[in-house]
C-alpha cells in the first residue's frame, strides 16, 4: 500500500520538487499539497507547479481528511500550528523546516511524546553519512597532542534565511560533543587574537543558486583532514524525506532523526 502524503510548503522550492519525487515513486500517494492562506499558489495544480502535468491535486491552504505521513518544508512561523494538527490528527511528520527558536524545538519534543516524528536539518544521504564520519574524525583526533581547529563551512543559494544552516549546527552538535569542544563562533573579523582551542567555527556563504554545501575542516600542526558534501540539485533532500515517511509507518511515538532511518546510529 502506498504511502498516503501531505507536502506542507508545497508551493515552495523544496515543495514543489518534493511533488515532483513523491509523484514518481509508486510507493508514495500524494494526498495534499498544503501551503499558506496568502501563497500565490492557492488552486493551481500542485502537479503543473513542480512541472510535472496535471495531478488533480491543487494547493490548498487545508488538509486533506486523512494521511499516513505530513512532509514538511516550510517556514519556523508555520510551524506551531503544523506541530498542533499532525498530534490532533494523530498524523506522523518528517519535520525539514530550520532556524527554529528553542520553544518550537521544545513543542516538537513535546508532541513526539504522541506523535512518531523524524527531524532533521539534512534529509540527504550523504549529508548524514557524513556527520557519522565527522563524529569518528572528532572522537578520533581529540586528544591529538598538535590540537585540532574545527572549522564548518556552509554555503547555500541567496535566499536562504537562516544562517548558519542547520545541517553546519547539526555538524558543530556531533563534533562538539565527540571532542567535548563546547564554544563557537561565527565569522571573524578586526583582531580577535589566537585561536582558542575550545571553539567551533562557523562560515556562512551565500551565494547564487548553490543548493547547499558543507565542508568539515579539521585542523592539526602538520595536517589537516576535510569531510565535504555537496548538493547538485534539491531531490537528495526530497528522496531522504520519502524514505523517512515510508520508515515511519507503524513506529511508535518518539523523536527520530535520518541517522535513525539510515541506520546509522
Ligand atoms: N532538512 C532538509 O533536508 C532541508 C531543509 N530545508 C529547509 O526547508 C525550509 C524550506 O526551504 P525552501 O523550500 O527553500 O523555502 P521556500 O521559501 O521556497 O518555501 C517555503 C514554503 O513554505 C510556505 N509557507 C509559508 N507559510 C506557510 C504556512 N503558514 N503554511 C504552509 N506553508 C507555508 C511558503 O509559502 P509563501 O511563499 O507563499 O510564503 C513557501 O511555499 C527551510 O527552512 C530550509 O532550510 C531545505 C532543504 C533541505
Ligand atoms: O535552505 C536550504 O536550502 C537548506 N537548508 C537546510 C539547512 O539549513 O541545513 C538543509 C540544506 O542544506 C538546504
Amino acid at each position: 500500500m502506498a504511502v498516503k502524503t501531505i507536502i506542507h510548503g508545497a508551493g515552495g522550492r523544496m515543495g514543489q520538487r518534493l511533488i515532483a519525487v513523491g509523484s514518481q515513486d509508486a510507493d508514495i500517494q500524494l494526498v495534499g499539497a498544503v501551503d499558506s492562506e496568502h501563497s500565490s499558489h492557492l488552486a493551481k495544480d500542485a502537479g503543473e507547479l513542480a512541472g510535472v502535468g496535471t495531478l488533480n491535486l491543487p494547493v490548498s491552504s487545508d488538509y486533506p481528511d486523512d494521511c499516513d505521513a505530513v512532509i514538511d518544508f516550510s517556514v519556523p512561523e508555520a510551524t506551531d500550528a503544523l506541530v498542533d494538527q499532525c498530534v490532533k490528527r494523530g498524523w506522523p511528520l518528517v519535520f525539514a523546516t530550520t532556524g527554529l527558536s528553542d520553544e518550537q524545538e521544545q513543542r516538537i519534543r513535546s508532541a513526539a511524546e504522541v506523535i512518531p516524528i523524524v527531524k532533521a536539518a539534512s534529509m540527504s544521504a550523504t549529508v548524514n553519512l557524513t556527520m557519522k564520519l565527522s563524529e569518528i574524525a572528532g572522537r578520533t583526533l581529540k586528544n591529538h597532542s598538535s590540537g585540532v581547529d574545527v572549522e564548518i563551512i556552509e554555503r547555500h543559494h541567496r535566499f536562504k534565511e537562516d544562517a548558519p544552516s542547520g545541517t553546519a549546527l547539526a555538524f558543530g552538535r556531533i563534533i562538539g560533543e565527540a571532542m567535548g569542544v563546547s564554544g563557537e563562533t561565527h565569522g571573524r573579523s578586526g583582531r580577535p587574537g589566537q585561536r582558542p582551542r575550545n571553539e567551533i567555527g562557523y562560515h556562512a556563504v551565500r551565494t547564487g543558486d548553490n543548493p547547499g554545501e558543507h565542508t568539515i575542516v579539521f585542523g592539526l600542526l602538520g595536517e589537516t583532514i576535510e569531510l565535504k558534501v555537496a548538493a547538485s540539485n534539491r531531490d537528495c533532500y526530497a528522496t531522504g524525506a520519502f524514505t523517512a515517511a515510508k520508515w515511519l509507518e507503524g513506529k511508535p511515538a518518539g523523536l527520530y532523526d535520518m541517522q535513525d532511518v539510515l541506520g546509522l546510529r
